[in-house]
């Protein structure tokens, strides 16, 4: 079923940002929202994690809404934000214990899988180590690891190259592809509109806090007259 966005509008102190939104990330589907700076992108990704209620519609997650049932409907979710966050006094394997149990998510039954990672992105016996002996792109990474160890109908992901090697943006790119072929709704915002058409499935164009266009990277570059190679002109 994945997450349904129905008529959306949110914003601050009661005034829309977003207007009228609508559009779904069906199991399985990678969707780009793109957008200038102030399009809305974070201000929907906030409504799409349950941070804020909207200020109208709705959104649903395998039927589940935020409104009706939201803690349930966090827990369907896992997030990965554009600035890594991280508690002082917790170890990198008590963060990632911490992550799985908020979840609801067996410690036991994934603690493989968050090795598993933790090697491909070169974190492996570090499990001791405290949030500031990590450098910014590591604590990314460690972002990466909770959030991809977890199984959850939904992974919403902000800027997810920020701060990542040439290495670890390629394993990025895999483990979004593998998500999403294991039936996960995969939703992320990014400006790197060329690499993204690699691997989205949709964009999701957001224009002064309208959507202008939603479906695929080569309707879009069409749309403007452009090459889907020239997409990250699209603005220009
Ligand atoms: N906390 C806030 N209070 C009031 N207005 C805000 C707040 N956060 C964002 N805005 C406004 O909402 C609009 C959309 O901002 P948003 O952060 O969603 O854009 P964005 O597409 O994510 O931009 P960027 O690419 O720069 O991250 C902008 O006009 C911005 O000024």
């Amino acid at each position: 079923m994945g997450l349904e966005i129905k008529n959306l509008s949110a914003g601050y102190a009661g005034q829309a940002v977003v207007k009228n939104l609508s559009f779904s990330v069906k199991e399985g589907q990678i969707v780009g929202l793109i957008g200038l700076n102030g399009a809305g992108k974070s201000t929907t990704l906030k409504q799409v994690i349950g941070l804020k209620q909207p200020l109208a519609g709705s959104l649903s997650l395998d039927g589940q809404t935020l409104t009706a049932n939201p803690a349930e409907y966090k827990r369907n979710l896992a997030y990965i934000p554009e600035q890594p966050v991280l508690y002082d006094e917790l170890t990198l394997d008590e963060h990632l214990h911490l992550v799985l149990a908020a979840h609801q998510q067996d410690d036991a039954a994934h603690w493989d899988k968050v090795q598993e990672l933790l090697a491909l992105f070169r974190l492996d016996g570090k499990g001791h180590w405290l949030p500031q002996h990590f450098s910014k792109g590591m604590k990314q990474k460690v972002m990466l690891v909770a959030a991809f160890a977890l199984d959850t109908p939904l992974l919403v992901i902000d800027e997810p190259f920020l701060g990542l090697d040439v290495l670890a943006q390629k394993q990025l790119i895999t483990l979004m592809k593998e998500k999403a072929d294991n039936g996960t709704a995969v939703l992320l915002t990014t400006h790197l509109l060329a690499q993204a058409a690699d691997y989205v499935d949709d964009f999701a164009l957001l224009e002064d806090g309208e959507m202008t266009y939603f479906g695929s990277a080569e309707g879009l570059a069409t749309s403007r007259q452009l090459t889907v190679d020239h997409l990250d002109d699209l603005f220009s």
